[in-house]
């Protein structure tokens, strides 16, 4: 529920202060997939890539998210539409806390990712997308998931019989299929120095 009768306040320490105190933006870097494309394991290494930069990171996962924050959401197109809302916000908030966040959720449709990018500072928000086909996520199952969707024990599984809508100008595509880990975090590495983002 909206309501006027609430008033932003602002601090004494800004956005511009923390980046400062940090040495470096703040951006959020959201990953997004398919289930078993990669999105975790290549955010994790990546974290841990940008830590050893000396950058103050955060990572917000789908699956760790989903026992906290959102526990309250399913996969209905009404729940992950607001799940992605939510985890936009925190990025967000993570952002002006002058932190380079991560982010891995499928987050499937367009209009949701479209969203996130809106409420974000202009180039704060860089679309990762994690390519990979269904047919090696599905030879993957590291949870065993694409089995039981094709059993039909889970309904409205992405990419058997709930849509993923690809990203049409992602500023970063890793093809996991394609490249190792290591290639895909060093890719995205090269991406953030070139534009001088770390
Ligand atoms: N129906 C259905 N469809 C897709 N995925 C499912 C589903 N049910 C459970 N899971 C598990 O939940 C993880 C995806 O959660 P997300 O929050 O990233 O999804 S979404 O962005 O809201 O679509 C996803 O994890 P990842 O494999 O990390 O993507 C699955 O483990
Ligand atoms: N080149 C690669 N890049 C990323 N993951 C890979 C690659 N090759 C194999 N994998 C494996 O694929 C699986 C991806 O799972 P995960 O990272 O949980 O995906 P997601 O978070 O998108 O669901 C892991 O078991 C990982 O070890």
């Amino acid at each position: 529920m909206k309501s006027s009768n609430i008033t932003w306040h602002n601090s004494k320490v800004t956005k511009e202060d923390r980046q400062k105190q940090k040495n470096h933006k703040s951006f959020v870097l959201w990953f997004t997939g398919l289930s078993g494309s990669g999105k975790s394991t290549v955010s994790v290494e990546l974290e841990k890539a940008l830590y050893e930069h000396g950058v103050h990171t955060y990572r917000l996962d789908g699956d760790n998210v989903r026992h906290g924050l959102n526990s309250n959401l399913g996969f209905s197109p009404e729940d992950r539409t607001e799940n992605i809302r939510r985890v936009g916000e925190v990025a967000k908030l993570m952002s002006d806390a002058g932190l380079v966040t991560l982010t891995a959720f499928i987050s499937p449709y367009r209009q949701d990712r479209d969203h996130v990018r809106d409420i974000m500072e202009d180039g704060e928000f860089i679309e990762v997308f994690v390519k990979c086909s269904l047919e090696e996520c599905e030879s993957r199952d590291p949870k065993g998931l694409y089995q039981k969707a094709r059993a039909g024990e889970i309904k409205g599984f992405t990419g058997i019989d709930a849509p993923y809508e690809e990203p049409e100008k992602p500023e970063i595509v890793v093809e996991t299929d394609k490249q190792t880990q290591e290639e895909s975090v060093a890719a995205i590495m090269d991406y953030l120095k070139d534009r001088k983002l770390i």
